[in-house]
Parts: structure tokens; C-alpha cells; sequence
């Protein structure tokens, strides 16, 4: 199943929902897991007090620090004191009077990779899940840490990205092939085990620098990541996070927000690329703001706060990616903790239970396989969106809105049933995953990867490079790899559009 090649996990998770019905078990030599993907029991998996992550959570810690440090990520109940300090303090960098005020250096890194994009001239293929991970490698740095980061600089060596895809690859590799992990024990003076732990102590170096520069008096009304990191206490100690600790909260942060984000920006490209119809339409839409290159508008402005709640085509085209590509697709890994009763049968206690979210995306929607971001327009309809520019800015970031609108019910078993009882649709569209450990940072995501689409989108026109073998040779070659991937690259052609001066 895991396919050691190009694990595909998602695809066959999908196809055994539409065999054996939404909720079954796997068994295989050495695990044995349930796969959950009826929508109606994810109150009860995801919700709260819903069901504690499990420790498949704990396994990407080496990448953080040399000792094993509870995360947020990583922390498996949500009554734990300090995932709730954490949590709370954090989402103080994630609000929406924050984000507006980060939006400004996003539109700069995004203006700053469109002119790189440019610079190449129309004839070279750009491989966009690197690009997309240096411009948001760039972004989390700067909106972040307040750290100066020139990534988006496409020939130069970026060491952070270098070092930690090496890592999660070869890690990947070792989940699907154990022999590959022991010859590195075994063998720890092989080309190979020298080459993971150098590489292993340059990204433990990266994550310390990256502290020591950041660090400095932290003002009181500092919402930036680092300035909410430097506020949460210890709840044993009463003290701020510090060493190791610190270390493995900054890079945990870092790592979920990099991939996820670049992965979907160069999803998108890649479904506009090969639907020039829906790349036509979101090019009038970005016409109309002003924000597209034309002859008659050869300098577009730059995309501002404001536009977010007004481009709703791009936001079905963000919400079309999310849905076909959700960067987590096998899921989200939980554990019961006793005895569970989970759509009529019995979970024994210590069963790993999976949510699928590319399977409820794919099993639940009409015509999955269809990139349609028109499907999302009564949503936008149902939202108001003919609230003024300043009333929808005041308000929220709408798209981030909307995504918290479509995870209803209420993620509890209690407004589960309340929902049923009034003939609410259960939830099918989780890319954030949903209840108490929904993706902290999806109000910046959504922001991100609206501006730097809007901003690329607004001045090229996109290709599917040839060496893709079309849009079927991209399905056949998406993969598992920590998050979804097209295994070889995902090589897009940037055409500047006539007139852009
Ligand atoms: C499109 C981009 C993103 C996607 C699709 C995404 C998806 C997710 C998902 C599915 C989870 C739940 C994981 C689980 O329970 O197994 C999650 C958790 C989390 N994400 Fe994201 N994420 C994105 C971007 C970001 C960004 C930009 C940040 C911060 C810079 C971030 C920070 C977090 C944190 C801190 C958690 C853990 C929350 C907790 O356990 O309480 N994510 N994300």
C-alpha cells in the first residue's frame, strides 16, 4: 500500500472509503489502524473533548532538537496546561488585526518573486514547490522573527531548506523502507549516515541562530511569532520558554508553516496551469481591482488588506486547491484512550484512528476530480460579500472566515447533534483539520497564499512545463512525503503578461 517509490497512501485510503464505507481497519504486519472518514464522526474524533493525537507526532522532533522537547505540535491532550498556555498566547499572532499588519511584508516578498520570475525570461521551467517554499521560508522569517530573508533569490544555496528537505526525505524513505534507516545505524561511517547528521546538526545550528538573532527586549504589544513565543510561561515554573525548549516550539512553528503554505501555492499553479479557463476567469476578476497587467495598466498595483474579502474567485480557487490537494491528506493521527464507540462498533483503547482528509474531500463533494472554484460562489453569496472594503477589512480575514464557516458543526458531540437534528450538513471540508487543534496559523496561510497569487497571477500567465507529461502526469505523480508532493518537481512556465512594464 505504502508503495515504496512514491507512496500514494491517500489514493488507496480513498478507494478502500468507497469499498468498505467511510469508517474501517487496516491491518498490516506490525500496525493496525482505523480510517475515518464519515463526516458525521468527526465531532467526536476531532472535536472536544474528541480524541488525543497520537505519538506519530513525536517522530519528527529530531529535526528540532537533539532531545525529545512536548510541542504544541506534539502534545497529546488538550487539558495539558501548557498546550493551553501555548495555544493561547500564540494565537495572539495569528489575529486578524495582526495579520492585516503583516500583509504588507507579504506583498513585498511576493512582489520581490514575481520580479526574479521576470529576470528568467519566459523559456525556463521554475520548479514551484522550492520556489513557493523559499517565498514563504522568507515570509515566516520576516512577519515572524523580524528577520531579514533573501530566499526568494532562486539560484543562491538556501542551507535551511537544503538540510530539511534532505531530512524529511530520508526519513520518509526510512518509514517505507526500514532497512534503509538501520543501514544508517548500522553502518553510522556510510556516505549516507554522514550526510544525515551533518546535515541533522547545520539545521539544529539554523534553529539557534535563528533565536539568537531574533532575540532583543520584546515589546508588551508585539504580536509578531517570535514576540508571542517570548510571553508564554512555563506553567511549572512560572519562568519564559528558553533553550531546547524555545528551540523546539521555533522550529516546529517554522516546519508546519513552510511546506503546508508553498505546497498549496504551487498546487494552485499548478490547476491553473491546466485550466485556462478558470486562470481566464481569475484573471478578469484580478482585472477588475486593478490588480491584473495590461497595456492599459502596465504597472497593476500591488494587492492591499482590503482585497481579500473582495476576490472570491480566489478564493475558490485557493478552497478548489485545498480540497484537491490538501497539503495533510492522509490526515490527522489520533489514539483512543479507552474503550471507544465510533459509528456503532467497539475501537478498543490504544487504536491509532486516521482522519483522511484527501478522502473526505474526494468522497463527499459532486464531481471531486473537477477543479470547479465556481462551486464555492454560494458560499461567497451566503457570506455577504458586498460589505464594503473597509466593513469586510474591519471585520476579519474573510477567506479565513469562510473556512471556519464550512468546518461547522460545532465540534462538539452536543452541537453535532444539534446541528443534525436542524439537517446541517456534517463537515467535509477540513484542510485546517478542525475543533481545538485546527491549524493555528490558517488566518496567515490563507492571507499568504492569497497575496502571493494574487501578485504572481496578476503579471504571468502559467504553463505546465512539458517535462510534466500534462496534468495526468502530475496526478500520477503526487505523493506522500511528510506533506502531498509531486515527486521529481512540479515545473511551471511563467509567461509576464503583454504589457507588464
Ligand atoms: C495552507 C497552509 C496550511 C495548512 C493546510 C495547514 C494544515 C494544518 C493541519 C491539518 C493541522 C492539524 C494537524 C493535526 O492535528 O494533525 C495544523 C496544525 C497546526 N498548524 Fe497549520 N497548516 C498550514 C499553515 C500553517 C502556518 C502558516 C502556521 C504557522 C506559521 C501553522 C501552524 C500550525 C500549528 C501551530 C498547528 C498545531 C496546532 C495545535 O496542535 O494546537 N500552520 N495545520
Amino acid at each position: 500500500m505504502m508503495g515504496y517509490k512514491r507512496p500514494q497512501n491517500h489514493i488507496q485510503w480513498t478507494k478502500w472509503a468507497k469499498q468498505y464505507g467511510p469508517l474501517y481497519r487496516v491491518k498490516m504486519p506490525g500496525s493496525t489502524f482505523v480510517v475515518v472518514a464519515d463526516p458525521a464522526l468527526l465531532p467526536t474524533v476531532l472535536g472536544r473533548p474528541g480524541l488525543p493525537k497520537s505519538r506519530v507526532y513525536e517522530l519528527g522532533f529530531f529535526l528540532a532538537t537533539k532531545t525529545f522537547h512536548d510541542t504544541m505540535f506534539s502534545i497529546r491532550h488538550t487539558d495539558d496546561p501548557m498546550w493551553k498556555a501555548t495555544r493561547k498566547t500564540l494565537a495572539l499572532a495569528f489575529n486578524p488585526d495582526a495579520i492585516r499588519s503583516k500583509m504588507p511584508m507579504v506583498v513585498q516578498q511576493s512582489l520581490g518573486l514575481a520580479e526574479r520570475l521576470r529576470a528568467f525570461g519566459p523559456g525556463r521551467d521554475i520548479e514551484v514547490q522550492d520556489a513557493m517554499a523559499r517565498v514563504t521560508l522568507d515570509v515566516i522569517l520576516t512577519t515572524g522573527f523580524d528577520l531579514p530573508s533573501n530566499a526568494v533569490d532562486l539560484d543562491a544555496p538556501c542551507p535551511l531548506l537544503e538540510d530539511m528537505h534532505f531530512l524529511m526525505a530520508e526519513t520518509f524513505r526510512g518509514f517505507t523502507n526500514p532497512f534503509r534507516k538501520l543501514s544508517r545505524k548500522l553502518a553510522p561511517n556510510s556516505a549516507l549516515a554522514k550526510e544525515f547528521s551533518s546535515r541533522l546538526a547545520n539545521l539544529h545550528s539554523i534553529w539557534h541562530q535563528i533565536m539568537t538573532d531574533a532575540r532583543g527586549e520584546v515589546a508588551e504589544d508585539d504580536v509578531s511569532l517570535w514576540g508571542c513565543l517570548a510571553k508564554v510561561r512555563d506553567h511549572k515554573t512560572g519562568k519564559p520558554l528558553s533553550g531546547d525548549l524555545l528551540q523546539a516550539e521555533v522550529a516546529g512553528i517554522i516546519l508546519g508553516g513552510l511546506d503546508t503554505s508553498a505546497q498549496t501555492c504551487a498546487f494552485t499553479l499548478a490547476l491553473l496551469a491546466a485550466h485556462p479557463e478558470q486562470e481566464r476567469a481569475l484573471a478578469a476578476e484580478l482585472d477588475a481591482a486593478g490588480l491584473l497587467a495590461t497595456p492599459a495598466n502596465p504597472s497593476p498595483r500591488p494587492m492591499a488588506f482590503p482585497d481579500l474579502p473582495r476576490l472570491t474567485y480566489l478564493d475558490g480557487v485557493i478552497k478548489e486547491s485545498l480540497r484537491m490537494f490538501p497539503v495533510a491528506a492522509t490526515g490527522l493521527s489520533r489514539c483512543t484512550n479507552e474503550d471507544t464507540v465510533l459509528g456503532g462498533y467497539l475501537i478498543p483503547a490504544g487504536t491509532e484512528v486516521q482522519v483522511p482528509i484527501y478522502t473526505l474531500h474526494m468522497n463527499t463533494f459532486p464531481e471531486p476530480e473537477r477543479f470547479l472554484p465556481e462551486r464555492w460562489a454560494d458560499q461567497h453569496k451566503a457570506a455577504g460579500n458586498n460589505k464594503t472594503a473597509s466593513e469586510a477589512a474591519a471585520t476579519k480575514v474573510h477567506v479565513q472566515a469562510e473556512v471556519r464557516d464550512t468546518a461547522a458543526p460545532k465540534w462538539t458531540a452536543a452541537g453535532a447533534a444539534r446541528e443534525a437534528a436542524a439537517e446541517k450538513p456534517a463537515p467535509t471540508f477540513i484542510p485546517f483539520s478542525g475543533g481545538p487543534r485546527d491549524c493555528l496559523g490558517q488566518r496567515l496561510a490563507m492571507m499568504e497564499v492569497a497575496t502571493i497569487l494574487g501578485t504572481l497571477m496578476g503579471r504571468f500567465t502559467v504553463e505546465l512545463s512539458p517535462r510534466m507529461d500534462g496534468y495526468t502526469g502530475l496526478l500520477e505523480r503526487q505523493t506522500i512525503a511528510f506533506t502531498l508532493a509531486v515527486d521529481d518537481g512540479l515545473w511551471i512556465n511563467f509567461k509576464p503578461r503583454p504589457g507588464w512594464i
